[in-house]
């Protein structure tokens, strides 16, 4: 039963797998949709093929989680911090254990690389490992009071969380959510996205393995409907979501209704910010880092590449040459370094911004085509080719971008070939391989123009001036800020939106916070003294 989809993993390579087994997972086993009426095709982004079929949970289905869940939390609450963390260890363990296996099936099922899977999988088990770490040093507070009378505080847990989640990391985020959520004493009910929904379950058989009650971690597939039966339920007490900034406002608003806690983790259009005393070459590795990880499918990329004028040619130069050489292909290749994007709509709307962004006057300095890789097994897939969008061809393909920089960019004319900050393609978050190079001229400017967003994720800024790069990450709204480098993510570090892209954080001591609650007990050594 548990491993039977990993067990079949090694031999597996794209375009051979097909998922049978259910789905869902609560009292302490994957149960079988009770109806597959509304079952919807999951498909292999690398092929276009049907992986397996989604069945979303109705209302009864949500609801037995729910009490399975509850009953798991009245156990694992009462257990010492010590002892729910040598449980999470041994799950971290298995994780690290069955990572290829992991890591390939989630490739499959996403698209990404192969490489990149295998991060995001030693992610996952860091991420528990490091709760673990801390679900030990859960304490609370000793106060003096008068006469004697002392007062202490406890950290407690919330109940049973939700935890909804996207899809471009299905197994990270799972884990990002359950991980605190056990450590303080929780119990979880997670849904996947249902582009990507095999890799949860999974998740939910290792925690049973290590030794969690049953229950303390289940899957319920589906989407909108089963997401919004979950933050309707009365026995929730809080509810973590991941996606976009319109589903999250509906989260909060349907939360709202019973308050419960709600932690928010949206979209992006973030800036990255090089200036021309950059280390170049690693300035535009950066840049390449911030947009094309997952396909480009990254909430806190640095889509808006803002770059002094005197480096601009330089920049571009190298920056589309190393983006022309982006292998596109099989995921599970180790070679491939981008993979398809995870569905076919994906793929006609990110494509769709290309072309918005040409009729509004940027230049397609590279890809941003459909792509068909020539293994023919991969013709049905949803590939396209890595887009940076930017200033005049001919700058870039000449060769001679550095002779001709001090005439090209100092002239007023050239405004027309630039993205601009008030094109589709530079104001709305795309989520595929697509940058926006723009250019600017002084700090203040720049600073300004980065901020002129209502979200704020992410930023990044390279520079070699020291005071420059804190003052400008000062000045960034937005909850991460880069500096030489970017997308540097470990588990340790607290991650989370400003203004409309969410708030709460994940990862980071910071979120045993967002998984817990405080109690003050009061105590009297003497007498009451009453006034009545
Ligand atoms: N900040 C972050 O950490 C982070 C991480 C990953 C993705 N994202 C964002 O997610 C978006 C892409 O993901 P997506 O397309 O899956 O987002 P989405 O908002 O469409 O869906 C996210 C999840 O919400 C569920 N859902 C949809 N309607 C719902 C409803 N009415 N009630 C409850 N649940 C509902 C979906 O089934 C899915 O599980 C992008 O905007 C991206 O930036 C943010
Ligand atoms: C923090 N990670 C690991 C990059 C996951 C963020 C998910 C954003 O799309």
């Amino acid at each position: 039963m548990a491993q039977s989809t990993l067990d079949s993993m090694p031999g597996a390579s794209t375009g051979t797998v097909v998922i049978t087994e259910p789905l869902n997972f609560w009292g302490g086993k994957r149960v079988k949709p009770r109806e597959e009426k509304n079952a919807e095709p999951v498909f292999e982004p690398a092929t276009g093929r049907v992986l397996c079929q989604m069945v979303p949970c109705g209302a009864e289905e949500v609801d037995e989680a729910i009490q399975s869940a509850y009953a798991a939390y009245q156990k694992w609450s009462k257990m010492a911090g010590m002892e729910r963390a040598r449980v999470m260890l041994e799950a971290a363990r298995i994780i690290r254990e069955r990572r290829e296996k992991i890591a390939k099936l989630e490739a499959i099922n996403n698209g990404k690389t192969i490489t990149e899977a295998l991060v995001n999988i030693d992610i996952s088990w860091k991420s528990i490992e490091y709760y673990a770490g801390l679900a030990g040093t859960l304490a609370g507070q000793h106060i003096q009071l008068p006469g004697g009378a002392f007062a202490y505080s406890r950290r407690e847990p919330l109940g049973v969380c939700v935890g909804i989640g996207a899809w471009n990391f299905p197994f990270v985020i799972a884990t990002m959510k359950s991980a605190p959520a056990l450590a303080c004493g929780n119990a979880i009910v997670y849904k996947p996205s249902p582009m990507a929904p095999v890799t949860a379950v999974i998740l939910a058989e290792i925690y049973k393995e290590a030794g969690v009650p049953d229950g303390l971690f289940c899957v319920v597939q589906g989407g909108a409907e089963t997401g919004s039966l979950l933050c309707h339920h009365p026995k929730v007490a809080k509810v973590s979501f991941t996606g976009s900034v319109p589903t999250g406002k509906k989260v909060m608003e349907m939360s709202a209704k019973s308050v419960k806690q709600v932690t928010l983790e949206l979209g992006g259009k973030s800036p990255l910010i090089i200036f021309k005393d950059c280390e170049l070459e690693n300035a535009v590795k950066g840049a390449l880092m911030a947009n094309f990880l997952t396909q480009g499918q990254v909430c806190c990329n640095g889509t808006r590449v803002f770059v002094q004028r005197e480096i601009m040619p330089q920049f571009l130069e190298e920056v589309v040459k190393r983006t022309k050489a982006i292998p596109v292909g099989d995921p599970l290749l180790g070679s491939t370094r981008m993979g398809p994007l995870i569905s076919k709509p994906q793929l006609e709307k990110v494509l769709g911004f290309v072309s918005q962004a040409k009729k509004e006057g940027a230049r397609v300095l590279c890809g941003g085509d459909p792509f068909v890789p020539s293994d023919p097994k991969l013709k049905g897939g949803y590939f396209m080719s890595p887009c940076v969008l930017g200033t005049s061809n001919t700058l870039v393909n000449g060769g001679t971008a550095h002779a001709q920089s001090a005439l090209f960019f100092n002239t007023q004319s050239l405004s027309t070939d630039n993205c601009r900050d008030d094109m589709t393609c530079v104001k709305e978050e795309i989520f595929g391989p697509v940058m926006s190079v723009l250019p600017f001229d002084t700090e203040e400017e720049v600073i300004q123009r980065a901020n002129n967003t209502t979200f704020g994720l992410a930023s990044g800024v390279f520079t070699r001036d020291i005071s420059r790069a804190h003052r400008v990450a000062a000045s960034m709204e937005a909850g991460t800020c880069f500096i030489n480098n970017y997308n540097i993510n470990p588990i340790e570090l607290p991650f989370g939106g400003y203004k409309m892209s969410g708030f709460g954080r994940e990862n980071g001591q910071v979120t045993i916070e967002y998984y817990s609650q405080l109690k003050t007990v009061v105590v009297e050594m003497g007498d009451v003294e009453s006034l009545f």
